[in-house]
């Protein structure tokens, strides 16, 4: 897994490798690469020494934000699109990132997004499918429960799925479940894994802290907290922002680290991630547990190992809502 040791390493060195060649030609896309999350997001990976070419899309101001991030002194050649350019932006491309689509503002669910977000997903899935078939999807757009199986579904519907190339972005849950175990127990935020598997809303994500090293001890009340903290944590910052949006500066953060560890895997160095992938470790189709990331995308997808009776339980809690969210986006596509 890639922490953020290997973050400020690419940030070092990435203005080195300006001048380095011989590396493999990697282009990746970032769709909605204007807002929130995709200008930090964008700003991030242009610091990655793997990416070559970096093609931002949006549909308006494209080309300012790339202008910007084309300045740093790093090897990745920015390229800003706007709306009737979406084809153009991810031909070639190896890796597409999509943060495309409306945040939460208090008061809602993620399953709120959906109206607007689900036929975004779909329609940018399609061009993906129709000029970049074979380029692995990132799926940041929330409901990520249903935008995953929307965009399997669109791809399936194409003639062009991998399941082992769609991935749901469920970084920023293990991200926070890391930060937040390590501050509770005094550990080295640096030297702590926690796993977390099932989706991403509320009570699907599920820290598995039976799990997590180093292991530190915690009493019941402890582990519920840290369970519900995990869980809400984007709702915990929905609310600190009142109204202007939710996560967008972590969430570049994780989906950064995400998307480096896809590329190290393409490049044919192995690395293990947790991320919501059509599954069969469940009853759901799909679920978010650790994979193997190599050079075609996930290659193995790993089961959850020995659960707690508190995760057995929370597993069980959170099926029907999983399985009615996975319905609902593959039900989207097949009556669209
Ligand atoms: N997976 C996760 O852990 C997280 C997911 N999210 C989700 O990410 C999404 C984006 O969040 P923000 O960046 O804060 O929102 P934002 O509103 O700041 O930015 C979204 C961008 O998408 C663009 N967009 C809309 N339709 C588009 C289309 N058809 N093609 C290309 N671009 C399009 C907008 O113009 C805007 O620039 C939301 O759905 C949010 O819920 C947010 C945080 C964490
Ligand atoms: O909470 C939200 O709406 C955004 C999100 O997915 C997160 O921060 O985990």
């Amino acid at each position: 897994m890639v922490n953020s040791a290997s973050l400020l390493q690419w940030a070092a060195q990435a203005s080195r490798s300006f001048s380095s060649t011989g590396t493999q030609q990697r282009k990746v896309a970032v769709l909605g690469a204007a807002g929130g999350i995709g200008q930090p997001l964008s700003l991030l990976l242009k610091l990655n020494a793997q990416i070559t070419h970096l093609s931002l899309y949006d549909m308006a101001g494209t080309p300012g934000v790339a202008a910007d991030i084309s300045h740093c002194n790093t090897k990745a050649q920015v390229k800003g699109y706007d709306q009737d350019k979406l084809a153009e932006a991810v031909r070639g491309c190896d890796l597409v990132i999509i943060p495309a689509g409306v945040p939460r503002k208090p008061g809602m669910t993620r399953d709120d997004l959906f109206k607007i977000n689900a036929g975004i997903v779909k329609s940018l899935a399609e061009a993906v499918g129709k000029h970049a078939p074979g380029a692995i999807l990132n799926i940041i757009s929330n409901p990520v429960n249903s935008t995953v199986p929307i965009a399997a579904e669109a791809l399936r519907k194409m003639g062009v799925y991998d399941k082992r190339k769609v991935l749901g972005v469920t970084t920023l849950d293990v991200v926070r479940a890391k930060t937040f175990y390590a501050e509770k127990k005094g550990l080295d935020v640096s030297a702590v894994d926690v796993p977390v598997v099932g989706g991403h809303a509320g009570i699907t994500i599920l820290p598995l802290f039976s799990q997590a090293s180093p292991q530190a001890s915690l009493t019941a009340e402890e582990l519920d907290a840290l369970t519900k903290r995990t869980q809400d944590g984007g709702t915990e910052v929905v609310t600190a922002k009142a109204g202007k949006g939710s996560a967008t500066l972590s969430m570049a953060y994780a989906a950064a680290l995400f998307a480096d560890s896809v590329l190290r895997g393409l490049n044919g160095t192995p690395t293990y991630e947790y991320t919501y992938v059509e599954s069969s470790v469940t009853e759901s189709p799909f679920f978010a547990s650790k994979v193997k990331l190599s050079t075609e995308g996930v290659e193995k997808v790993y089961d959850l190992g020995t659960l707690s009776d508190y995760e057995k339980a929370a597993l069980k809690t959170m099926m029907p809502e999983l399985l009615q969210s996975v319905e609902k986006g593959v039900e989207f596509v097949k009556n669209s």
